[in-house]
C-alpha cells in the first residue's frame, strides 16, 4: 500500500514532500529550527513556540517516547513539527506514548521524512519565514495565502494563566509573572524553598506591591516582546523589588529600563548554545529558544550592563542594573532536560532577596 503524503509548503515557494504523523489538520505558522538532540517533549510544550512550527534537526525524535511529567504546559500551543524520523518503538521506562500519539492528543500535525538539515540551511540563509503543514495539493493558493496572511499579536494573551494560583514553600515570597511559563521555572523556584504566586500577565503592579513579595520572577513566553506594552510599564512600577527576569522576561525587562529589541534572522533553539559570563570569564552551555534579543547600542543611558554575551553571534545573553536589584538572562536556567550550568542565577536571586531583606532589617 503507498504511504498517504503530506506537505510542508513555504513561505518562499518551496514545497516539501513527507509522511503525517500526529493531528490530521492543516496547521500555518513561523518555522523554526531547534537543534537539540534531548528534551523534544520539553520543547514541543514549551508556550514559547506558540504559533510556531518546530523543526528538529536531530534526525532521530521521540525514541525515548512521551511521559507525563516533562510537560512544560497542559496543552502544547506549537503549531507543528518537522522530523527526518519519528520513533514508532519509544524504549524508556517512563513512556506512556508515542510522539504520534501526544501530537494527536495535543491537536498538532507531525510531517516525517523531511531533510530537516536542507530546512535548516534555508531559514540560515533566508530567516526564519511562514509555513503550512497540510495534506492538500493546492499548493500554490498555499503558497500566496502565506505571502499575504500577517501573523496573531495576542500569544501571551492566549496562553498565559487567566487566574492566580500558588505553589507553596518556606519562603521567600516571589511573585511570577506569567507570560506563558515554563513549569520548570515553577519546579525551580520551589526547589530553592521559594513559595511562588503565579499572576497572570496583565496583573498590575500595585495589585503585585500588594502581595508583598520579596521578589519577583518574570517568565519566559511567545512572541514579540514589543506586544505587551501595558506589562512592560507594569514592570517599570516594580523596579526596585529584587527581580529576576528569564527569555521574555530579559526582554521585558530590558525595555522597561529603555533598551530596544529587535528581531534575528533566525533566532537561537536549542540545548547546547555557549555563554560567557563577563564577570567571571566562566563559559555555559545553555538551553535557549528565542527569536529577539535586546540591541546592545540601546543600552547606553539605560542604567542596564551586560553581563552575559553568546559566543556564537556575540548578541547580549544578560544583563544586570547597575542601581536596582535586577537581573535577566536571555537563555534558560531552568532547562530540563539540561543543561544545567546556569541554575546558579537562581541562587544568585535568592541572595538578591536575601540581602534586600538584610538591607531593611
Ligand atoms: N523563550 C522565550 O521566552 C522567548 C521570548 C520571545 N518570544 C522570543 O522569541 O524571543
Amino acid at each position: 500500500m503507498l504511504k498517504e503524503k503530506r506537505y510542508l509548503v513555504l513561505e518562499d515557494g518551496t514545497v516539501y514532500e513527507g509522511y503525517p504523523f500526529g493531528a490530521n489538520k492543516t496547521s500555518e505558522g513561523e518555522l523554526v529550527f531547534n537543534t537539540t538532540m534531548t528534551g523534544a517533549q520539553e520543547v514541543i510544550t514549551d508556550l514559547s513556540y506558540t504559533d510556531q512550527i518546530i523543526t528538529f534537526t536531530y534526525p532521530l525524535i521521540g525514541n525515548t517516547g512521551m511521559n507525563t511529567e516533562d510537560n512544560e504546559s497542559l496543552m502544547a500551543q506549537a503549531r507543528g513539527v518537522v522530523v527526518r524520523e519519528a520513533s514508532t518503538g519509544p524504549s524508556n521506562f517512563r513512556t506512556s506514548e508515542t510522539i504520534d500519539e501526544f501530537l494527536k492528543r495535543h491537536d498538532i500535525p507531525g510531517i516525517s521524512g523531511i531533510d530537516t538539515r536542507s530546512i535548516t540551511r534555508k531559514l540560515r540563509s533566508g530567516g526564519v519565514m511562514k509555513a503550512i503543514i497540510t495534506d492538500e495539493t493546492y499548493h500554490e493558493d498555499l503558497i500566496e495565502l502565506l505571502q499575504n496572511s500577517s501573523f496573531r499579536t495576542d500569544q501571551v494573551k492566549r496562553v498565559a494563566t487567566k487566574t492566580p494560583y500558588i505553589s507553596t514553600g518556606p519562603g521567600p515570597r516571589v511573585v511570577l509573572i506569567d507570560y506563558g511559563k515554563k513549569e520548570n521555572i515553577v519546579r525551580h523556584l520551589n526547589s530553592f524553598g521559594c513559595d511562588v504566586t503565579v499572576v497572570p500577565y496583565d496583573t498590575t503592579a500595585k495589585e503585585i506591591k500588594q502581595m508583598r513579595p520579596d521578589g519577583v520572577m518574570l517568565s519566559n513566553g511567545p512572541g514579540d516582546p514589543a506586544n505587551i506594552p501595558d506589562q512592560i510599564n507594569t514592570v517599570k512600577e516594580l523596579l526596585g523589588i529584587p527581580l529576576f527576569g528569564i527569555c521574555m522576561g530579559h526582554q521585558v525587562f530590558g525595555i522597561a529600563c529603555g533598551a530596544k529589541t529587535f528581531k534575528m534572522k533566525f533566532g537561537h533553539r536549542g540545548s547546547n548554545h555557549p555563554v560567557k559570563n563577563l564577570a567571571t570569564g566562566k563559559i555555559e552551555i545553555s538551553s535557549q529558544n528565542h527569536g529577539y534579543s535586546i540591541d546592545p547600542d540601546s543600552l547606553r543611558g539605560t542604567g542596564l550592563e551586560v553581563t552575559h554575551i553568546a559566543l556564537n553571534d556575540n548578541t547580549v545573553e544578560g544583563l544586570r542594573h547597575t542601581e536596582y536589584p535586577a537581573f535577566s538572562v536571555q537563555y534558560h536556567p531552568e532547562a530540563s532536560s539540561g543543561p544545567h550550568d546556569p541554575e546558579y542565577l537562581f541562587k544568585e536571586f535568592i541572595d538578591l532577596m536575601k540581602q534586600k531583606e538584610g538591607n531593611h532589617a
